[in-house]
């Protein structure tokens, strides 16, 4: 299991941990271990072109010793320092180490013309620019370890539009094999602030490596939110531990590839804000036959999905049931429906449903899908209703959803519910903006459970799965490919079964999730690809387990 934290949750830590440490050990440590990514992603160090982004807090003091550790291996470092503070200590061990500085904020009381040769005319107009600096919002509080202060000279300057990035600094950014984005890290809030934005976006359009420090600035690191400009990393290299924002998009799509260094945390981090399933856990959770099982001990999915004119979403949603390993899935539908699902699936229990009739007595059922397709008329409604007064799981899907936002008491039961939305669907059910939601994602699946009372699956992108006191579960196996008609009616019938077969809510859509991401990952696939890639996704995570340490955990 992956494990994921917030800033507030890191900073507990990190606050207990450094009790216990001489000054400077952390970020010693964490320079120490992103130095040496930047160095595996230059390649060769000797004579590379790195510039490093500096923000005022730690997560530039971070930037600025990693910066003075591969100037000392040869690398030509320059240091664009963009707040109205700096990390001191940072800032001279780059000194030392014969790094270079532009100072944008008057963090370090000067600006020197570039030594590096070629862009001093340039730099030299970035002085002119940047005498016109002021004061910022910087005052140098809150760091308590070697920063200064600013501003440095120079007259005041409008602080909402910050100090300007001039053609210097581009042309550094353009010309560098390595940018380390050391603007913000846990410490940011709200959208990013100038000169920062500019940093940002000029460091994620240009040609070099970026390696975000901690997390890509512009990102939320406890949520993954972006609101403005943000760095676009190829690698993020984080300290301690995880934080959420690097597992759920918008952030995520911003981290690249995630390089965890330790730093010692372990032992403070309290209960993960979020988690991520790995092969090995799904495996563990996912229910293997035994000698004992029969189509019962394996579980019964009820699908109630379908209508005369979607027949397609009932074929789907009862295929992804199927193919999971259910002990055995009814299904309950119109006529139109149930022909295609008769011909498609020999092997499921029928129960043809007369207009506006409920499902009544199809037999047992362990748990039911509801929604795809169903349409949201009258005869919809009173299907609808009939499973939800049922005393088993619910997972509603698709028109189901839009349903239940006309009818919010119909999730008022004691079984539990399980909603599987996409953004566009959550934004009818909570009367948000959509967009507010992709931005959102985790925050929003929360506040779905939190509300609903219900457990949420919130499809897109990132597919996050929340419920009451539970670590958001984020998905990593999804893909791009499955933003394709119907895949959700199959992870819908994925995660039927698994919570036919006696998974918690919680678990049975984190690992329908996971498979449904495994089996579309290889695209372009269709939703019937999805559907036919579920037995071997189910195959492959059970077979990263042991046989013999599996058997034993796995008996249900
Ligand atoms: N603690 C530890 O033991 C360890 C911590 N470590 C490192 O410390 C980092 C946290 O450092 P931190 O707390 O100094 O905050 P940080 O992320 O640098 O941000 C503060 C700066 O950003 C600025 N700023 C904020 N929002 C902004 C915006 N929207 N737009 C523009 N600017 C904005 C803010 O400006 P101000 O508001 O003060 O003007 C201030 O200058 C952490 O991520 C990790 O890298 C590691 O060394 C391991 C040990
Ligand atoms: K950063």
């Amino acid at each position: 299991m992956l494990t994921a934290y917030t800033s507030d949750q890191i900073r507990a830590a990190e606050a207990a941990l450094m009790a216990k440490l001489p000054e400077g050990t952390l970020m010693e440590r964490a320079a120490a271990g992103l130095a040496v990514v930047c160095a595996g992603a230059l390649g060769t160090v000797y004579g590379s072109r790195v510039v490093v982004l500096a923000g005022g807090g730690d997560n530039g003091g971070d930037a600025l010793y990693a910066g003075a550790r591969l100037a000392a291996r040869g690398a030509r470092v320059h240091a664009v320092l963009a707040g109205a503070r700096v990390h001191e200590g940072g800032l001279a061990a780059l000194r030392r180490a014969g790094g270079r500085v532009t100072d944008l904020g008057g963090a370090a009381g000067e600006t020197p013309a570039d030594p590096a040769g070629g862009g001093t005319a340039d730099l030299a107009r970035d002085s002119a620019t940047d005498s016109a600096r002021g004061s910022g919002k910087g005052s140098g509080q809150g760091l308590g370890k070697g920063s200064v202060q600013g501003p440095g000279k120079g007259s005041v300057r409008d602080p909402a539009k910050g100090p300007a990035v001039g053609a210097g600094v581009r042309r550094l950014l353009d010309g560098a094999d390595l940018v380390v984005d050391g603007l913000v890290g846990i410490g940011g809030t709200g959208a990013l602030r100038e000169p920062y934005a500019t940093l940002a976006r000029l460091a994620a359009e240009g040609p070099a490596t970026v390696v975000a420090v901690d997390v890509p600035s512009g990102v939320d690191a406890s949520t993954g939110r972006v609101d403005g400009p943000a760095v676009r990393a190829d690698v993020t290299v984080t300290f301690g531990a995880r934080k959420i924002g690097l597992l759920a998009d918008p952030g995520a799509a911003r981290a690249g590839r995630v390089e965890l260094v330790d730093i010692g945390l372990g032992p403070y981090l309290p209960d993960p804000g979020a988690s991520a399933l790995t092969d090995a856990d799904v495996a563990l959770m996912l229910p293997r036959p035994g000698v004992e099982s029969d189509k019962y001990r394996r579980g019964v999915v009820g699908v109630a999905a379908g209508s005369h004119r979607y027949t397609g979403a009932a074929v789907l949603a009862v295929g992804g049931a199927v193919r999971a390993g259910a002990g055995m899935v009814r299904y309950a539908g119109p006529a139109e429906p149930v022909a295609q699902v008769r011909a498609r699936w020999p092997e499921v229990v029928i129960t043809p449903l007369e207009p506006g009739e409920g499902i009544g007595e199809v037999g047992r059922v362990q748990a039911w899908v509801l929604g795809p397709g169903l349409g949201t008329g009258p005869e919809a409604l009173a299907v609808a209703r009939s499973v939800l007064a049922s005393d088993v799981p619910v997972l509603v899907d698709a028109d189901g959803l839009t349903l239940v936002a006309e009818n919010r008491s119909l999730l008022r039961r004691s079984a539990p519910v399980l909603i599987t939305p996409h953004a566009g669907e959550l934004s009818r059910l909570l009367d948000v903006p959509r967009s507010r939601i992709e931005a959102r994602r985790v925050e929003y699946a929360r506040r779905a459970a939190d509300e609903l009372g219900v457990t949420t699956l919130l499809k897109g992108s990132t597919t996050v799965v929340a419920e009451d006191e539970r670590p958001v579960r984020i998905n990593l196996t999804g893909s791009s490919w499955l933003a394709t008609a119907g895949t959700g009616d199959v992870l819908a019938g994925v995660a039927g079964a698994l919570l036919a077969a006696g998974l918690g809510p919680y678990d049975a859509a984190s690992c329908a999730a996971y498979l449904h991401g495994l089996a579309g990952r290889n695209g372009p696939v269709s939703a019937w690809d999805v559907l036919s890639g579920v037995p071997g996704a189910v195959r492959e995570v059970m077979d990263r387990l042991g046989e013999d340490d599996g058997a034993a955990k796995l008996e249900r």
